[in-house]
C-alpha cells in the first residue's frame, strides 16, 4: 500500500472514528445527564403547582376554621339572627375572600344560613345537595355524621370535587366554642369554584402553566388514575404531564394538566449533525495536514529519493531538519548511509579502473582516458602522444629469480614510471603482463623523445639486477607515436590504430636490441 494510499485510509478511519466518539458521547454521556435535567425541571414544576394548589386551598381551611371556633357563631347556630347576619357574614367579605358558596348547618344538620355568589347560581342547589349528601351520587355527606356529633368529634374535612360539572374546593369545620368548652354546635360548609381567577392566583403563586379540564362527562374510556396530590416523581421527559383526578365515589373528575417549559430533551437536528461533521471534518483534516507535513512527506521525500537514486544512480541527500525528532534522526541516519554508500561506490569504480597488483589504472582506464584523447584530437582541440613500454627480458627474470620478486619488479617499474610522469599531463597504465602504455597530452616530437628517454633512464636507474645481455639491470624497450594536433581525416582512425602503430615500434626497439626508444609520427 502506498503511503498517499496509507494516509487517505487513516483520514477516513479517523473520520469514521472520531465521529462514532462524538456520537457515543452525545447519546451515553450527553444526552442522558440532559435528559436527567429536563426530568428534574418538570419535577420542580410539579412540586411547585402542588405546593400553589395547596397554598390556595389553605386560604379556606383557614378562614373556615377562623369562623368555627368563633363563639358568636356558636351562639348565631344556637339562635339564628338578622341582626348577626347583617353584621357578620357580610356577601362582601366572602366575595373578597374568593369564597364562592358557604352553608352553616345545625348539629342535626339542619341549614341555618346559606351564602350564595352569583357565579354559581346555577349550580347553588346541586352544590347544597352533594354537601347534605341528597345528590343521586351522593349518598353519603361532607357534613359530620350524626355519630361523630353525639360522640362529639370535632373535625374538618376538605377536598376537591365535581359538582354540576364544575370543581370545587369544599372544606367543612364542626363548630364550637372557642375554649373548647360545650357542644359541638353544627358547620360550618365553605365552597370555592377552581375557576379562572382561581386557576390565575394558582399560576401566579407557581408559575407553572396549567390546565384543569373537566372529565366528568366525558365518554372517552376510563383514563387510569394517579393522584396529583400524593404523586411525588415524575420519570421521563413530557411536553406535559397529566394527572386524573377522582371524586370520592371514583368517578372521573377533571384532569389537570401541567406544560411543561422544557417541553424535550435536545436532539441533533440536520443542522447541528452536518455543523458537528463540518467540526469533525475540519479538526481531523488539520490533523492529517499536521501528520502529512511532519511525517508522511518526509516518507515520501525518502521514497523518492530511494527510488531516483535505484533509477538513474543519482544520490541526493535528504532534508535533515525535521519538525519531529526520529525523522531527524532517519534523514541523519539516512544521509550517513548515503555518504557511505557514494564511497562505496567510488572504491568500486576505481576497482574496476585500477590494475590489482601494481594499482595504477589498467586498460580499461586506459581506454577511458584514450577516449577523450582521441575525441579532442578528432575535434582538432590537441594532439597526443602514446608510448608501449615493455620489460626486456622479464620472462628470464621471473625464471631466474621466482615469480614473487616478478611481481615485485613490476610494482617497482609501475611506481618508476608514475613518479617521472608525475608532472606531465599524462596517464600511465599497465596494459597487460608486463607491458605498460603512458598517454601524454603533448605532440612534439622533440619532448616526447625526452620523456621517453626519461623513463627508460629512471627504470634501468632503478638498479633491479637482472644480468642479460650485457647490462646488469632490468631495462625496459618503448616504442611510441606522435599524433599531431592537425592530422587529415582523423576522424577516420581511433585508439586502436594508434596503438597499433605505437606497438610497431615498440617491436622495432626490441628487435634492435632492446633497452631503446623508437618514435615515430603516427600516419
Ligand atoms: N611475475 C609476473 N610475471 C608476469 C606477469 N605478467 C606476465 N609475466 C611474465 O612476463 C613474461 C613475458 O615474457 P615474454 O612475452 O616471452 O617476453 P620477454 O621474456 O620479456 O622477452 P622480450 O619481451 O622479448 O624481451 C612471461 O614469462 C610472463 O609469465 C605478472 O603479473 N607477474
Amino acid at each position: 500500500m502506498t503511503l498517499k494510499r496509507f494516509s487517505l485510509l487513516l483520514l477516513s478511519s479517523l473520520l469514521i472514528s472520531v465521529a462514532c466518539l462524538v456520537m457515543a458521547i452525545y447519546y451515553f454521556f450527553y444526552l442522558p445527564g440532559i435528559n436527567a435535567e429536563v426530568v428534574d425541571q418538570q419535577q420542580q414544576e410539579y412540586i411547585l403547582l402542588k405546593a400553589a394548589f395547596s397554598a390556595s386551598a389553605k386560604n379556606l381551611t383557614t378562614l373556615s376554621f377562623d369562623y368555627a371556633v368563633w363563639d358568636s357563631l356558636v351562639e348565631f347556630v344556637a339562635q339564628p339572627s338578622d341582626e348577626f347576619i347583617e353584621n357578620n357574614l357580610l356577601p362582601n367579605a366572602f366575595e373578597v375572600a374568593n369564597v364562592d358558596a358557604v352553608f352553616i348547618h345545625k348539629a342535626d344538620q339542619q341549614l341555618v344560613w346559606q351564602y350564595l355568589d352569583s357565579s354559581i347560581t346555577e349550580s347553588a342547589s346541586v352544590l347544597r345537595g352533594f354537601v347534605e349528601g341528597k345528590t343521586k351520587t351522593n349518598t353519603d355527606t361532607l357534613l359530620p355524621s350524626l355519630a361523630e356529633i353525639s360522640a362529639q368529634i370535632a373535625s374538618t374535612r376538605h377536598g376537591y370535587y365535581v359538582i354540576a360539572g364544575q370543581l370545587f374546593y369544599v372544606t367543612n369545620t364542626t363548630i364550637l366554642p372557642s375554649e373548647g368548652k360545650g357542644e359541638i354546635a353544627g358547620s360550618i360548609t365553605m365552597a370555592r369554584l377552581v375557576d379562572k381567577e382561581m386557576i390565575d392566583e394558582i399560576t401566579g403563586y407557581s408559575m407553572v402553566k396549567f390546565a384543569i379540564d373537566n372529565m366528568s362527562n366525558s365518554t372517552a374510556d376510563p383514563l387510569p388514575s394517579n393522584d396529583f396530590f400524593s404523586q411525588d416523581q415524575l420519570k421521563v421527559v413530557n411536553a406535559s404531564h397529566s394527572w386524573l383526578i377522582r371524586n370520592k365515589f371514583d368517578d372521573q373528575a377533571v384532569v389537570i394538566t401541567v406544560h411543561h417549559r422544557k417541553t424535550s430533551s435536545p436532539k441533533l437536528d440536520a443542522v447541528s449533525v452536518v455543523l458537528l461533521l463540518l467540526i469533525i471534518t475540519m479538526i481531523v483534516t488539520f490533523s492529517m495536514m499536521m501528520l502529512s507535513r511532519f511525517l508522511i512527506s518526509p516518507l515520501i521525500h525518502f521514497n523518492n529519493n530511494i527510488n531516483d537514486s535505484s533509477n538513474d544512480n543519482l544520490m541526493t541527500k535528504v532534508p535533515s531538519q525535521h519538525f519531529i525528532d526520529e525523522i531527524d534522526n532517519v534523514s541523519n541516519s539516512f544521509n550517513q548511509l548515503l555518504i557511505r554508500f557514494a564511497e562505496q561506490q567510488n572504491y568500486l569504480e576505481t576497482l574496476t579502473v585500477q590494475d590489482a597488483l601494481t594499482e595504477i589504472t589498467n586498460r580499461r582506464g586506459l581506454e577511458a582516458f584514450a577516449d577523450n584523447a582521441i575525441t579532442a584530437w578528432h575535434q582538432q582541440e590537441s594532439g597526443f602522444s602514446v608510448m608501449m613500454i615493455d620489460i626486456d627480458h622479464f620472462k628470464l627474470y621471473n625464471d631466474r629469480h621466482d615469480h614473487l620478486a616478478g611481481d615485485k619488479a613490476l610494482v617497482d617499474v609501475a611506481c618508476c614510471l608514475m613518479e617521472t610522469m608525475a608532472c606531465y599531463n599524462a596517464l600511465v597504465a599497465r596494459y597487460g603482463g608486463e607491458e605498460f602504455c603512458v598517454i601524454v597530452q603533448d605532440d612534439k616530437m622533440e619532448s616526447i623523445t625526452h620523456v621517453a628517454e626519461r623513463l627508460r633512464n629512471a627504470v634501468e636507474s632503478l638498479h633491479i639486477k637482472h644480468d642479460v645481455d650485457g647490462t646488469l639491470w632490468l631495462t625496459v624497450s618503448i616504442g611510441g607515436v606522435v599524433v599531431p594536433k592537425l592530422f587529415e581525416h582523423a576522424e577516420q582512425y581511433l585508439f586502436h590504430d594508434v596503438l597499433k602503430q605505437a606497438d610497431k615500434q615498440l617491436y622495432i626497439a626490441k628487435k634492435t636490441g632492446r633497452n631503446k626508444v623508437v618514435l615515430n609520427v603516427f600516419k
